[in-house]
């Protein structure tokens, strides 16, 4: 058997271990996940349960993003939705600004959600046709009854401002912008609600190739500006190179390898991680 990776963290059950569970200084990460595990029960009378998160932990600390990659149907998805809690995980902890999330009923989990906040792959479909983008912005405040008639629409307007776009876009309807401006609004609703850590689920992968890299940089500027933590669940190796601090690569519902950005490309130290590196380097450019 050849020896260890230096950088192999993994038990010697191959389960692996919480990795930037805490900030150099000591202090506690926004988000800790543990032994997190997420079955789906199969449809149809005949259909099995899937297990499609396995015993995994990660944790992010604030103004870090932490990608998690890996390819088609490894549990990317469903380790976001069960952190954001829309889906309840079957076993592990989530634990956010200290506060374990798996133990929370629903009007307790409701005071923590502004400060938790997704943003999903489908620019159109995350915005309600019938509210205008003003109003799209401002809803989460009025859930929240956090808005005041005296101040929302200025809110709103610094929100838009924040987001890159201009004013006159303000009364206009989903399906009067482009899928860009569209996850702008999205961006901008979550903005609102002034989250701690963003959950960025695929946020620009439905985009068109010319916008995508725009989009990216503002969420990476304003998480520079705001401190933001951010989990971002995606498929193109590239742009994560670019835009995350640490990378986690599941398989088959696992963590099999996670490092910070500079170490885990230049010298991965799992197979399964090579294999998805050599398909990035030979990709055409923008893919
Ligand atoms: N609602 C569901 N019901 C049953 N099985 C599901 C459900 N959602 C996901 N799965 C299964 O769970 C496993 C993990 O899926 P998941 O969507 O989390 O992976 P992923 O890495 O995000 O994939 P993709 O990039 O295609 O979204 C897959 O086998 C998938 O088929």
């Amino acid at each position: 058997m050849s020896a260890p990776h230096p950088r192999d963290k993994r038990t010697p059950d191959g389960r692996g271990v919480p990795d930037g569970t805490r900030a150099p200084d000591g202090t506690p990460a926004l988000l800790d996940v543990r032994e997190l595990t997420v079955r789906h029960t199969g449809h149809g009378r005949r259909a099995l349960p899937v297990l499609a998160v396995d015993r995994v932990s990660f944790a992010v600390q604030p103004g870090e993003t932490l990608a998690l990659v890996g390819e088609s149907g490894s549990g990317k998805t469903s380790s976001a939705m069960a952190v954001l809690m829309l889906r309840r995980p079957e076993s592990g902890s989530v634990r956010f600004l200290g506060r374990e999330l798996t133990t929370l009923d629903e009007p307790e989990l409701r005071t923590l959600r502004p400060a938790l906040q997704p943003v999903f792959q489908d620019p159109y479909g995350s915005l309600s046709p019938r509210l205008r983008v003003r109003d799209a912005i401002a809803e989460p405040l009025r859930v929240q009854g956090r808005w005041d008639p005296l101040t929302g629409p200025a809110r709103v307007a610094e929100l838009l401002e924040l987001v890159g776009l201009d004013a006159p876009l303000a009364s206009r309807l989903p399906h009067e912008l482009s899928g860009g401006q569209c996850q702008r609004v999205g961006i901008a609703r979550a903005l609102a609600c002034e989250p701690k850590l963003l959950v960025l689920d695929e946020p620009v992968s439905a985009l068109d190739p010319s916008v995508r890299a725009g989009v990216m940089n503002l969420l990476t500027e304003l998480q520079k500006d705001l401190g933001i933590g951010q989990l971002l669940i995606s498929h193109d190796l590239a742009l994560v190179r670019h835009v995350a601090h640490r990378v986690a690569v599941m398989r088959r519902g696992r963590i099999v390898e996670s490092g910070t950005v500079e170490e885990v490309y230049a010298a991965p130290a799992h197979p399964y991680t090579r294999e998805l590196l050599s398909a990035v380097s030979h990709a055409p450019p923008n893919s």
